[in-house]
């Protein structure tokens, strides 16, 4: 499955990482920034009506390239304008074109709280997330153990960072709330085919209390996906290939109904 080669080769970059910088290294690093005493991208997620995440991809495993020309930075500002509530960047380099880069470039350029999406197989990447700017980091319940997951929360609390504790299932949901997600997305992508179902996060919706975001991710095309995803009673969507490939960012999202 895809998801293992993602692990696999994100494993192998950490550690190419840690030769470089230390995990002991990196803590002092980010033991020099000032304390955080909020979590702006909850803030975000929880404004009344339907939020919009919008992220920055260039590539992805199931679309191939999808940005031929990635400004990034100018799709950033886009996307801030056309009142997104947060940005998801890509960073992970083999299979999604994405580079740590991106988050620090990113967030010089908007105000908006940033998702690094990546696929954290260590504390060292949650350090990594703080270091380079991000409010957010993806928790992906599939690839961690309960302990993992548990500690992972408790790291990114401690940073001052909000966790995406990403869902397929009922029983990973359960997982993800006993761990104590205070965020939980459901992707409606099936990483084994790549098929996506929006009905995934809409039967879902019912297993998550209302007082923990719900936020429903990929394949959300139209404005009737959209008016679907509001009736269920979800917090949030996660847009990436819809928003990369219009021209104008505003103009889709007024199309989509959000
Ligand atoms: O481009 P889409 O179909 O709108 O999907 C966005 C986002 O949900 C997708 O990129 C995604 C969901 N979960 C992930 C985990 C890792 C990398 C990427 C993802």
């Amino acid at each position: 499955m895809i998801l293992d080669q993602l692990v696999t080769a994100t494993k192998k970059r950490i550690e190419r990482q840690q030769q470089q910088v230390t995990l002991a290294q990196l803590k002092a690093q980010v033991a020099q920034l000032p304390a955080r005493t909020t979590f702006p991208f909850e803030t975000q997620l929880g404004q009344p009506g339907l939020a919009v995440i919008g992220e920055l991809k260039k590539a992805s495993p199931s679309k191939g390239l999808i940005a031929t020309d990635f400004p990034y930075q100018q799709i950033a500002r886009d996307y801030e304008q056309a009142g997104v509530a947060a940005i998801s960047v890509l960073t992970e380099p083999d299979y999604f074109q994405g580079n740590d880069q991106f988050l620090p470039q990113v967030a010089k350029t908007v105000k908006l709280p940033l998702l690094r999406k990546d696929f954290t197989v260590a504390p060292y990447m949650i350090y990594q997330a703080r270091l380079l700017g991000a409010s957010a980091i993806l928790l992906i319940v599939a690839i961690l153990t309960d302990q993992e997951l548990r500690a992972d929360l408790a790291l990114a609390d401690q940073l001052g960072l909000s966790a995406l504790v990403e869902a397929h299932d009922a029983q990973e949901i359960k997982r993800a709330l006993a761990a104590g997600a205070r965020v939980i997305g459901v992707n409606n992508r099936n990483l084994k085919d790549f098929s996506v179902d929006l009905e995934n996060s809409i039967q879902l919706r019912q297993q998550v209390p209302a007082d923990v975001l719900f936020v429903a991710e990929s394949g959300i095309k139209t404005a009737t996906d959209i008016a679907r995803l509001k009736a269920a009673g979800i917090d949030a969507v996660l847009i990436g290939e819809t928003l990369m490939r219009a021209t104008d960012k505003a103009v889709q999202l007024q199309e989509l109904g959000v």
